[in-house]
């Protein structure tokens, strides 16, 4: 799309009606290998005039300025900058979260995770979930959301994606859900949480999972590598974790962990391996993909429970 404005025409008030404009925009986006060119050219027209993706239709055109905005935006999209780095939000399940540069865009695949942990805490009364790994929180913030009741704990080691995770727990604070506890610490440190061992009801965790080495689309490389990438097999936050959920989690207590596709049979089998989970099971993302796994803790440990005898 160029970024001089079109003359008005006559009749349009200074104004540039919308379906040429996505039909242009569309083009750019869809030249520079752009997924879903006209969802993006919508978004960022709506995100320009102020005015929801469902309403665009109904509105009086771009005035030269707002032309001139979107020119900028589809500019940077086509370099292929995050769309949510442009807009400065991602939707996430029923959730506007502030996202930009430093902390990980959440993606649709991780609402299935984070619907899987809200149905399990669903059961409890008053669950206690935990999110390692929460980045901006998606998954933390619609647990809290989605399940009044919750008393969430939502771990993050990274200072700069903590500035967006708080950020956006003091946002769904200020909207009327329940606060979220915001620890700064690293998931796989020895004793994390042990103040809470034997007693989570939920823990989720969609942790950096990619093999070193792989690569990515563009918008994933603007991702931080530490939300990327997850060691040389990719399982390198993965393994730790397995091994503190088990310490957490009370016996019938229940795991989800996000991860690569390439890890559909090497996820469960850790999980089995580790002897302290039962009904271990994968799960497809929208794709099809073999995406996350989920666990109960046992509730006969014959190892004897992990959470009583202080190891690992
Ligand atoms: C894939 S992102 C997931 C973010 C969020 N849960 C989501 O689904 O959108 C992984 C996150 O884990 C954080 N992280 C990576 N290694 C960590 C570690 N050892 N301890 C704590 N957080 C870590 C990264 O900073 C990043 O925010």
């Amino acid at each position: 799309m160029t970024a001089t404005p079109q003359q008005p025409s006559e009749g349009t008030n200074n104004r540039h009606p919308c379906p040429p404009v996505l039909a242009r925009v569309t083009r750019t986006l869809a030249g520079a290998g752009v997924d879903a060119p006209r969802v993006e050219a919508e978004l960022l027209a709506a995100h320009v005039l102020g005015v929801p993706r469902g309403r665009l239709l109904l509105v009086d055109g771009l005035t030269d300025d707002q032309l001139d905005q979107l020119a900028g935006l589809v500019t940077r999209r086509a370099a292929r900058e995050p769309l949510q780095h442009l807009t400065g939000t991602a939707g996430f399940r029923h959730l506007e979260l502030a996202v930009g540069p430093g902390v990980f865009v959440p993606r649709p695949e991780t609402e299935l995770l984070a619907g899987w942990g809200i149905d399990r805490a669903r059961r409890s009364v008053e669950p206690l979930v935990v999110d390692l790994c929460s980045g901006s929180g998606a998954v933390a913030l619609a647990v809290a959301q989605e399940v009044p009741t919750a008393r969430v704990v939502a771990v993050e080691r990274s200072a700069a994606a903590l500035v967006w995770l708080r950020r956006n727990a003091t946002d769904r604070a200020a909207a009327g859900d329940r606060p979220i506890e915001v620890v700064e610490a690293d998931v796989t440190a020895p004793g994390l949480l042990d103040e809470l061992a034997g007693r989570v009801d939920v823990l989720l965790c969609n942790p950096p999972y990619v093999p070193a080495g792989t690569a990515v689309p563009p918008e994933v490389a603007d991702d931080p590598a530490e939300a990327v990438f997850g060691g040389a097999d990719g399982l390198a936050v993965v393994r730790p974790v397995v091994a503190r959920a088990a310490r957490l989690l009370r016996p019938g207590g229940a795991l989800a962990v996000e991860h690569d596709d390439t890890h559909g049979r090497a996820v469960p089998d850790l999980i089995t391996a580790d002897g302290r989970f039962e009904a271990v099971t994968g799960h497809a993302d929208l794709a099809g993909r073999p995406r996350f796994t989920t666990a109960l803790r046992r509730r006969d440990d014959a190892s004897g429970p992990a959470w009583q005898t202080g190891s690992s």
